[in-house]
């Protein structure tokens, strides 16, 4: 709702109440209508003030409604109302103004923001544009550049910035209402003639087309698909050149294209999906709300490795007190040297002074003693691992919790190291650790809840987003890549080229197909994965490994010592090692025609719909067998991780969204279709889940888990 009240006698206040962030709901709408109304009526009132309760002025449209049917007063007619009044009115902006609450805002006449505020137009990542007048008054008020800026990222600026770009008038750092009360009765009876946004010129540009070309390039170059980065540029570009009124048709013309998009869908999905994977749950019927995390303020980090280094930095950052052990002298001062520098450059860009001395460095493990939870990163090697929690339950304080980095080795294993293996759990950082938004925090049958509370809670409180899954080979995540990078091998066999898969990938909107993405992680991460897992055997028949297809392309080029941009050449060539730009590489298409030869392969045309079907649903498959085994509790636990930690297109949702857009059916179809053409691809059986969601009538994604649950009960 929106209150309203009187206050100093003579100024109308109107607070919007919609918890957690004021979200303009229906509800809300008709209150701030009923309310200006109301306030103008009152002879008594000379002044309005629109503030948000709880220290938050405004979040937006209510997203929830989106996908609903449309009640209540639109917001643009409620924004003219408040432009249009007699008496000034001003917004008191506390905490957030984002979308439709800077665009509330802008439909003020002034604008006083406290300093800790953040404002912005975010509706870009929700797949919209700002289409209550916002990508109309905000060039108007602000310039072209500026407005392009913020419209097509949905960046959120500081007051500061807010003040200085020219979107507030005023900002302070005491009481804002108090402030803007003030400020209201300072311009009451002032004319508001040259306050009023909407008739403002929008401000010329000499080389107007030059920047609207440059905008446009920029947007499609970073949006991999996405529409409304486009979209956001031809509204901008109608507030510069087109009267008003005829600039919001414009604006009205592109939303209405947006809003019903599945690209819309897709990311409003992926918003909400973002939160819930805090709210996690555990087979045993553990959860988010009954599992009290450990504060923990001491933490340490074992090998200081590039992963090690990271996390280091991403826990001192978020201000716990780190003891960085390395145990050789050597490694140790290089990498001391490395973590001070990236905490200095990340200090400089945030404008702080960097927490050097939040970390203490050491080479002996016994200096760990006193910490609240230890993460090993040590080199990926089982043995050295085990090594390592070994004698870290010898030196640790009773309760430490004992946290593994790993992409995907025995948490259970592991915990059998430990007399307290209830303690362990892992942490899979994703590379750079500093960086990168996703942790999976993953738990063995032995992890106790709380364990598993306090690492999701670290998450947090270094800025990840969390996802808990459960313990097995590879995950999530890369349990999920093995298909898909078998796919995109197999393909290979048959007749494809690397850029060929590649190019058919990045269309889809991944930043890099499968093989670039290879060959910068490095080909002999996977080589040594495979080695472990016996599959790498001289005298094994070349193509089949314990009765399934096996492709060997990637051991064969490992052999050659091609392991990617770090050795100059992998599935592509590159000027010199480490260089970036991947080229087509003759040798390697002649590699890929002996090796069919000699294994009697006959290459044939292969289509873009083949190459994307095969890689997107063999994983897809994968992710549903993930579900019903209970490793993630669901579909938008895989999608987030796809999201934040593969590059999986956002606007297309994640991997299990997709499906569902796709169509479940279809997508059974076509496994059951190329499982039928290869038989020895177990990847590419269609799983139990899949049928009987198709069985059940294919349930949006939103009721998969009832279906889930009822398989896990089954079992
Ligand atoms: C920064 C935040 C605000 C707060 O962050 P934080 O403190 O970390 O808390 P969170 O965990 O993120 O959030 C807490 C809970 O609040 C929920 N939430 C947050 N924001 C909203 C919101 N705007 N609406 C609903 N719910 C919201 C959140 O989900 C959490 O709850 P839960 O855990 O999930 O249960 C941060 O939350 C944030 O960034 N929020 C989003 C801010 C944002 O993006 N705002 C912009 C929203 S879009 C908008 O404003 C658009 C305006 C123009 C609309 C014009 C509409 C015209 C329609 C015309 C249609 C024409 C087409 C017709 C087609 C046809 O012809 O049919």
């Amino acid at each position: 709702m929106a209150q309203y009240t009187r206050i100093s006698g003579s100024v109308g206040l109107i607070t919007l109440k919609n918890p957690p962030v004021n979200a303009l709901s229906a509800v809300v709408r008709q209150g701030i209508v009923d309310s200006v109304e109301r306030a103008l009526g009152e002879p008594e009132v000379k002044c309005l003030v629109i503030c948000g309760q709880s220290g938050k002025f405004c979040g937006g449209a209510d997203i929830r409604e989106f996908g609903k049917k449309m009640t209540g007063p639109p917001l643009i007619p409620v924004f003219h109302a408040i432009e249009a009044a007699a008496k000034p009115v001003v917004a008191a902006i506390e905490g957030i103004a984002l979308g439709g609450g800077l665009e509330l805002a802008l439909g003020c006449h002034y604008r006083i923001a406290h300093s800790k505020a953040k404002l912005g137009l975010p509706e870009v990542t929700l797949g919209l544009l700002p289409a209550a007048a916002g990508s109309q008054r905000l060039p108007r008020l602000i310039g072209v550049p500026a407005a392009l800026d913020l419209i097509t990222t949905g960046r959120h600026v500081t007051a500061a910035e807010a003040l200085q770009l020219g979107i507030v008038d005023q900002v302070t750092d005491h009481n804002t209402v108090d402030a803007a009360v003030k400020f209201a009765l300072s311009v009451a009876g002032q004319s508001l003639d040259a306050r009023r946004i909407s008739t403002f010129p929008c401000p010329r540009l000499s080389n107007l087309d030059a920047v609207f070309e440059a905008a446009m390039q920029k947007v499609r170059q970073a949006a991999r698909g996405a529409i409304a980065p486009i979209a956001c540029v031809q509204a901008v570009r109608a507030a510069a050149t087109l009267p008003y009124a005829q600039g919001l048709e414009r604006e009205k013309e592109l939303m209405a294209t947006l809003f019903t998009s599945g690209q819309a869908r897709a990311l409003q999905y992926s918003f909400f999906a973002q939160r819930a994977v805090g709210r996690w749950s555990m087979p045993s019927g553990a959860r988010w709300d009954t599992s009290k995390p450990k504060p923990i303020r001491k933490a340490a980090v074992i090998g200081l490795g590039t992963m090690g280094r990271g996390i280091t930095v991403g826990l001192a950052q978020a201000g716990l007190s780190v003891v960085a052990v390395e145990t050789q002298e050597k490694q140790l001062m290089e990498a001391k040297q490395a973590v001070s520098g990236m905490l200095e450059r990340g200090a400089k860009k945030r404008g702080v002074s960097p927490p050097l001395g939040n970390i203490s460095y050491s080479s002996n493990i016994k200096t760990v003693g006193d910490v609240d939870l230890v993460i090993e990163a040590v080199f990926e090697d089982m043995a050295l691992k085990k090594e390592v929690f070994q004698q870290l339950s010898a030196v640790c304080r009773p309760g430490t919790f004992l946290c593994t980095n790993t992409s995907g080795l025995d948490i259970d294993d592991l915990a059998s190291q430990t007399p307290n293996p209830e303690l362990v759990v892992g942490m899979h950082f994703f590379a750079p650790a500093h960086v990168m938004k996703l942790l999976e925090v993953v738990y063995g049958p032995r992890s106790s809840p709380q364990a598993v509370a306090t690492a999701m809670q670290l998450g947090k409180v270094i800025g990840k987003v969390s996802v808990a899954v459960g313990n097995c080979q590879g995950f999530v995540g890369n349990r999920m890549l093995s298909p898909y990078l078998s796919q995109a091998n197999f393909l290979l066999e048959e007749g494809a080229t690397p850029e060929f898969v590649d190019q058919v990938l990045e269309e889809f909107g991944f930043a890099m197909g499968a093989f670039r993405m290879s060959d910068l992680s490095g080909l002999d991460v996977g080589w040594r994965v495979r080695k472990a897992a016996g599959l790498v055997v001289p005298g094994q028949p070349a193509r089949m490994r314990q009765g399934c297809r096996y492709s060997p392309l990637g051991d064969l080029l490992c052999e050659q010592g091609r392991f990617g941009q770090k050795t100059g050449s992998g599935w592509y060539q590159y000027d010199k090692p480490g260089s970036r730009v991947a080229k087509p590489d003759p040798w390697l298409h002649s590699f890929l025609e002996e090796y069919r030869t000699r294994h009697g392969l006959v290459a044939r045309r292969i289509d873009h719909q083949e190459v994307l079907e095969r890689c997107l649903y063999s994983l897809i498959n994968e992710g549903f067998r993930i579900l019903e085994e209970g490793i993630a509790a669901g579909p938008e636990d895989i999608d987030v991780i796809y999201v934040l930690g593969y590059s999986w297109p956002r606007h297309r949702g994640g991997p299990m969204f997709y499906a569902d857009m796709v169509g479940l059916t279809r997508v059974l179809e076509r496994l059951e279709f190329y499982h039928q053409a290869h038989p020895d691809v177990p990847s590419l059986q269609p799983c139990n889940l899949l049928r009987k969601l198709v069985a059940s009538g294919s349930p949006p994604i939103h009721r998969w888990r009832e279906v889930i649950k009822k398989v896990h009960s089954q079992l």
